[in-house]
């Protein structure tokens, strides 16, 4: 019988062109998935060889971080005459590439645009078993898929589209069995958030992650895709679910998903990529769930986190000075709760939390609500898909009679590029994946959290345990 393997080993393994002694593995990219941040210099450097894109019809580009999500006058142009010079050239520099050399583009004008990790599983690109890449670090996001998926740099990104190959250091695996079962209010975010909480922000250097256990199975594909989101933020090369029926459920009809036979043939495929009985990871690690809460972070990491009834450590706990000088930053007392904390901004949004799940859960804590004097709300959906989809149902109303700011898809508030940001020293509950310092604008202080924390935040306008606000 052959030697029993994991999932991230079929992956490899199919995907190996060639492996020298002591050298990287030269890899074969099934999808490169492209931005407009970290792409320019990338068609520069072709267009300087007189380079072809190998395969265009594997490369797909759309515009998120730097596209405004206000328009000065509802159109499109009139989005793009609100973002700064920088911005407005890297859009249009994307759209000018990807006419050049060939590749489907969601564009400013486009009504399918939309973050990019956001739209590669909303449109079927994103499908079991292949190995994906984008100039991104959140690229992690699509393992959700049983994909192996992870960001490169730009000169890689150069690469890959001259040759839809990238050099790469076979990285170990480690299992994460998540075991118990999630109580009310306690989300697929919370999950993630205590397991960087639990093995630091450089806990999974070196390994790809593979969710595992009864918890992971009874995740959605959106609550999935928020998990191996922030695989990154733990340090670790990638993130990797193994696909189900859930997985092949929602990529059943989707855009660029096979169809007829077609179908038939991926999900046969598909069904043999699960990990082998037997087979060995490098490093296994359980989190039991049974008792976690809403999990909320107070520091400039991460790693950072705590349960949200807990207080915040003591600095005689701390290793280093690593958490003196986050809570400096954040101006917060170490030893006390965090429960109560006043909070000036809400944002639900970003590639961890904007799919249309997330959304219905801050809705229903804002149903009927408002929200709290002198706190400022964005809601901002994670693809233009998502946005009508959450109008078609009424969650923009919802949002809009709380007295929240519903917006344009895109990455907003989570990385500041783009116009929206918060002011120094105000303190922003974020359902994004980046809690460090300045990432939502100079001098902001970001707590992350769940969309039902964030909602739960934004009616109350002080840091809340959600639970308390849910009927069942
Ligand atoms: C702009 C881009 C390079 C960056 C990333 O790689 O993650 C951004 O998406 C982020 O979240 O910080
Ligand atoms: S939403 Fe935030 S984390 Fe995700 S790609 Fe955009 S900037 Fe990066």
């Amino acid at each position: 019988m052959e030697k029993p393997q994991t999932l991230f080993e079929k992956i490899w393994n199919e995907h190996l062109v060639a492996q020298q002694p002591d050298s990287p593995a030269v890899l074969y990219i099934d999808l490169q998935l492209v931005h407009e941040v970290t792409s320019p210099q990338a068609f520069t450097g072709l267009r300087e060889r007189g380079l072809k894109v190998r395969r265009p019809d594997r490369t797909v580009a759309t515009v998120d971080h730097s596209l405004p999500t206000l328009s000065a006058d509802g159109t499109v142009e009139g989005r793009l005459a609100l973002a700064d010079d920088l911005a407005r050239k890297q859009i249009a520099q994307l759209e000018e590439n990807a006419r050049e050399f060939g590749i489907e583009s969601f564009g400013a004008a486009s009504d399918r645009n939309g973050i990019v990790h956001v739209i590669g599983p909303e449109l079927g690109l994103t499908q079991p078993g292949m190995t994906i890449v984008c100039g991104d670090s959140h690229t992690s996001t699509h393992g959700a898929f049983g994909a192996l998926a992870f960001g490169i740099g730009t000169s890689e990104v150069e690469h890959v589209l001259a040759t839809q190959c990238l050099l790469q250091r076979q990285p170990m695996t480690c299992e994460v069995r998540v075991e118990g079962s999630l109580k009310k209010g306690v989300t697929a975010k919370d999950i993630i958030l205590a397991l960087i909480a639990k093995i630091g922000v450089a806990g999974g250097v070196g390994y790809v992650l593979e969710y595992t256990g009864p918890v992971i199975r009874a995740l959605s594909m959106e609550e999935r895709m928020t998990v191996c989101n922030m695989s990154i933020e733990a340090g670790a090369r990638a993130g990797l679910i193994a696909p189900d029926e859930t997985t092949f459920e929602y990529l059943a009809g989707r855009k660029y998903a096979p169809k007829g036979a077609d179908w038939d043939a991926a999900v046969a495929r598909w069904r043999k990529l699960p990990s082998d009985e037997g087979a060995k990871y490098d490093r296994t690690v359980t989190l039991d769930v049974s008792d976690l809460e809403p999990m909320i972070t107070y520091g400039t990491n991460p790693g950072m986190g705590m349960p949200i009834t807990a207080s915040l450590p003591t600095l005689e706990s701390a290793s280093d000075g690593g958490l003196k000088k986050a809570l400096a930053y954040m101006d917060l007392p170490a030893g006390q709760p965090l429960l109560g904390h006043k909070v000036d901004v809400v944002f639900i949004g970003s590639c961890t939390n904007s799919r249309l799940s997330d959304l219905r859960e801050a809705a229903r804590v804002m149903r009927g609500r408002k929200v709290a004097e002198g706190v400022r709300v964005l809601v901002v959906p994670g693809s233009q898909q998502i946005k009508r989809d959450a109008e078609a149902e009424g969650l923009d109303k919802v949002f809009t009679d709380a007295g929240a700011e519903w917006r344009e898809a895109g990455c907003s508030m989570c990385i500041a590029m783009n116009g929206d940001m918060i002011q120094p020293g105000q303190y922003a509950v974020s359902t994004s994946n980046r809690n460090f310092e300045g990432r939502q604008g100079k001098g902001g202080r970001t707590m992350l959290a769940s969309p039902l924390t964030a909602a739960a935040a934004a009616v109350t306008g002080v840091v809340t345990d959600v639970r308390t606000l849910l009927d069942d």
